[in-house]
């Protein structure tokens, strides 16, 4: 099979960790290899970089320009010497978050979604998802997710307000290439979304086998 590189999008709490685990498990009973990695991060300077990016510092705020600015550099170098190489081994990839939450995310902020566009297609240099699933969560329960994970970081502060209106803007994305984006729901049991993933990777690994 020719390498894949999958994507797992949505807010933060939605399940997508978790699912890329399951995944590379899927992926693993038909001995088929792939990797897993993670943005932000995938590279020993990006995970670095990745703890600077969401902790919250008193004395400085990221400024908006810059944090879209270090998101993309983030990608060019996980693309450089992760998912590019990987591909090119022939192994599948599955990152954990990709170019949509930076759509997603600093689209709330930036205004100019042109400038988007034009540091996206420099940044990816025509490397696409084959297929992204976003796990569509209600704010309010992946906000309880995460609190109930943990500590919170500084991005996850934020309010439910934000939260929705990154939601709304991932589908508003969404809605302009439902053939390479699958949105499941996560409200529900992990096993029932575990379940509704594995039928459609199968399916959709059934017809791209090639
Ligand atoms: N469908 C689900 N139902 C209930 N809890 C879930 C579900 N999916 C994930 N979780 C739990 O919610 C938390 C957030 O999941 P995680 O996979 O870390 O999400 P993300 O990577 O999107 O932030 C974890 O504690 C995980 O075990
Ligand atoms: C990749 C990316 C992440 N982010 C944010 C989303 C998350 O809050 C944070 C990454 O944290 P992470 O812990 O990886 O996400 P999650 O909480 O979903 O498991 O960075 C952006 O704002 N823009 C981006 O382009």
């Amino acid at each position: 099979m020719k390498s894949k590189f999958i994507v797992v999008e949505g807010l933060d709490g939605s399940g997508k960790t978790t699912i890329c685990n399951y995944i590379k498990k899927i992926f693993e009973i038909f001995n088929i290899k792939i990797i897993i990695t993670r943005e932000p991060g995938g590279t020993p300077l990006n995970e670095k970089i990745r703890h600077i990016i969401k902790k919250k510092n008193k004395n400085e705020i990221i400024s908006d320009k810059a944090e879209l600015l270090m998101f993309y550099a983030l990608r060019a170098q996980s693309l450089e010497y992760v998912i590019k190489p990987s591909l090119k081994k022939g192994l599948c990839v599955i990152s954990d978050r990709h170019d949509l939450s930076t759509y997603a995310y600093q689209g709330y902020n930036i205004k100019n979604k042109k400038i988007i566009k034009k540091i996206s297609s420099y940044v990816l240099d025509k490397v696409k998802p084959d297929i992204t699933l976003f796990l569509d969560i209600d704010p309010k329960i992946s906000i309880n997710r995460i609190i109930k994970r943990g500590k919170l970081d500084r991005i996850e502060k934020k309010s439910l307000k934000f939260f929705t209106k990154v939601r709304k803007r991932y589908l508003k994305i969404i809605k302009k290439d439902k053939k390479k984006i699958k949105i499941i729901n996560t409200n529900k049991s992990i096993h029932k979304v575990k379940k509704e993933i594995k039928i459609l990777l199968l399916k959709w690994l059934l017809k791209n086998i090639k």
